[in-house]
């Protein structure tokens, strides 16, 4: 698959200030993105990049801090042919402490610096690469300057987690949308920008083999497991507030069950793929406190060995605290209650030091309602499952009955495989990527609007609640490289189900 431009349509002259210049995403993520949409030929014909942040950079050696993250952290590396270079100049770093209101002069000087320098307006772009806490302060500060009552040129894109709770998140909307309009703000769920999940739409409403089949009389359940291998690798500070459920399920997990369950759109339109996914979290099913043990799993993984290395416990990771009751692992059974999905369950699991890197959506469908073959072919009679791999591995998998080959008539599932490695050439571009490119283009189609956000934390806040009203008394509770706590098998096993790892092709 190519990511190169071939169309010769780029977006307009851009001026793209990124607070939280000197932090890791940038460095991790954006960056290398940019780079790449450079490499690919997306960027703008005119742009200029402005890194903020309180460290003392000279631009010089702002570049370079950027250059290492690409060398260490990009799918492409380094020169280039003289590219990076060429790349570099567009970049610069601006030093400035973002509490700080009289520091935002120098923003507006920028904009008329460039303005002069491109001999017009660019759309200005702040990407707000901070800490939550930071939010507010710098979205007031800059809803001051005049620049922002554009709603054409000036956009503003919000890093996760919006807010620390519903209340926070709807304090945030409000904020946000008493300065900049809504069509201005970009709240960014990375996930959204994978391939492998926007390829669900494409899935789902480009084929007419799904659809009819795509709803409580076929589908048995849906599970989602996203596991990482990784801890939490010094964000200790950050997920000390956060945990499993706010840092993964309330954003990322609810937007790959929006893209599952969602009606089909009318059109591609940003609003309208947004109502429909905005439909899904109000029909999601509103547990109460007292019902979570019920639905709900925590876990927060102990000391131990992941792939022959020693990895600590949770608790003593930096900045953590002795007793923490922070999960690092949630496993939930969702309902959505509407006509679509009525009583169908939908296992979402997600971890940190699980046994592998894996993020899969398995669409279990029912057994066919009438089984006429020999009784010795039975015991491998397997109802279809479409097993979605967003990451690492990038392919769907249709389950099926197949005849053995041989004089009798024996079954056995077989795997449809469509695999991106195989059908495509070249790299997919990563999220941010995508994401970047939509912001620069003014395509807010796959950014979460205002409503969609304080849905999503409607969902999980009596999780959030019971959990915090009733601290874990097992934790630790679970391995390195396990797949979670015990509870969480117990929690589908209940059911009579079980969670599915990694599609093996299935060989007898
Ligand atoms: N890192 C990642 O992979 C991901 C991060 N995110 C989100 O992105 C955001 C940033 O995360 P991350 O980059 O990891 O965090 P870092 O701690 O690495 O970076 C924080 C940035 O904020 C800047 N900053 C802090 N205080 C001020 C201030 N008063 N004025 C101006 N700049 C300030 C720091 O710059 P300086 O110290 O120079 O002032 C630094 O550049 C968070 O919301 C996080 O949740 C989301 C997904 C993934
Ligand atoms: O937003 C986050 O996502 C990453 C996982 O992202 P992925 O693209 O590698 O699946 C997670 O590690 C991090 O804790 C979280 O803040």
């Amino acid at each position: 698959m190519s990511t190169q431009n071939n169309n010769n349509t780029r977006p307009p002259a851009t001026l793209l200030f990124i607070f939280g210049g000197s932090g890791d995403l940038n460095q991790r993520k954006l960056s290398p993105a940019l780079y790449n949409l450079f490499l690919d030929g997306w960027m703008p014909e005119k742009f200029a990049i402005v890194g903020l942040g309180r460290t003392a950079y000279s631009d010089e050696k702002f570049r370079k801090h950027l250059y290492d993250g690409i060398q260490e952290f990009s799918r492409r590396k380094g020169e280039q042919n003289g590219h990076w270079k060429e790349f570099s100049q567009h970049v610069g770093y601006l030093q400035m402490d973002g509490e700080d209101e009289a520091a935002y002069s120098k923003i507006a000087d920028k904009v008329k610096e460039v303005e002069e320098q491109f001999g017009e307006h660019p759309n200005v772009i702040f990407y707000l690469a901070v800490a939550p806490q930071l939010v507010p302060d710098i979205a007031v500060k800059l809803g001051k300057l005049n620049l922002c009552k554009d709603t054409i040129y000036t956009r503003i894109v919000v890093e996760k987690p919006f807010g620390h709770d519903l209340k926070s998140a709807h304090e945030l909307n409000a904020l946000l949308t008493s300065m900049f309009a809504e069509d201005q703000i970009y709240r960014i769920d990375h996930y959204l920008g994978k391939e492998t999940v926007q390829n669900i739409l494409a899935l789902r409403f480009a084929n007419a083999l799904f659809e009819p089949i795509w709803n409580r009389n076929y589908i048995d359940h849906i599970q989602i497991t996203n596991a990482e291998t990784v801890g939490v690798e010094g964000r200790g500070g950050y997920y000390e507030q956060s945990g499993a459920l706010r840092d993964m399920v309330q954003n990322h997990i609810l937007q790959l069950i929006c893209m599952i369950a969602m009606d089909a759109p009318v059109n591609f339109e940003a609003n309208e793929i947004r109502n429909k996914k905005v439909d899904v979290l109000n029909a999601l099913r509103k547990i109460t406190r007292d019902e979570v043990h019920a639905y709900a799993v925590r876990g927060q993984y102990s000391e131990g060995w992941m792939k022959g290395d020693k990895v600590k416990g949770y608790r003593q990771e930096e900045k953590v605290a002795p007793q923490s009751p922070t999960e690092t692992f949630a496993a939930i059974k969702f309902y959505i209650d509407n006509w679509r999905w009525q009583d169908v369950p939908i296992y979402v699991r997600t971890g940190k030091h699980l046994h592998d890197k894996t993020t899969i959506i398995t669409v279990q469908f029912k057994q066919a309602p009438h089984y006429a073959f020999p009784p010795e072919a039975a015991e491998t009679w397997r109802p279809n499952r479409l097993t979605i791999s967003i990451q690492p591995k990038t392919d769907i998998r249709l389950r099926f009955q197949a005849k053995r080959p041989g004089q009798t008539m024996t079954l056995s599932p077989v795997d449809m495989i469509f695999n991106y490695e195989d059908a495509y050439d070249g790299h997919e571009p990563e999220a941010y990527e995508t994401l970047l490119l939509d912001v620069m283009e003014g395509n807010p189609t796959q950014f979460m609007r205002a409503d969609q956000v304080e849905s999503a934390w409607k969902v999980v806040m009596p999780i959030i609640e019971a959990w915090e009203q009733r601290p874990p008394v097992d934790f630790p509770n679970y391995s390195p490289g396990s797949w979670g706590p015990e509870d969480a098998e117990a929690l589908i096993a209940r059911d009579g189900r079980n969670w599915v790892t990694l599609p093996a092709p299935h060989k007898e």
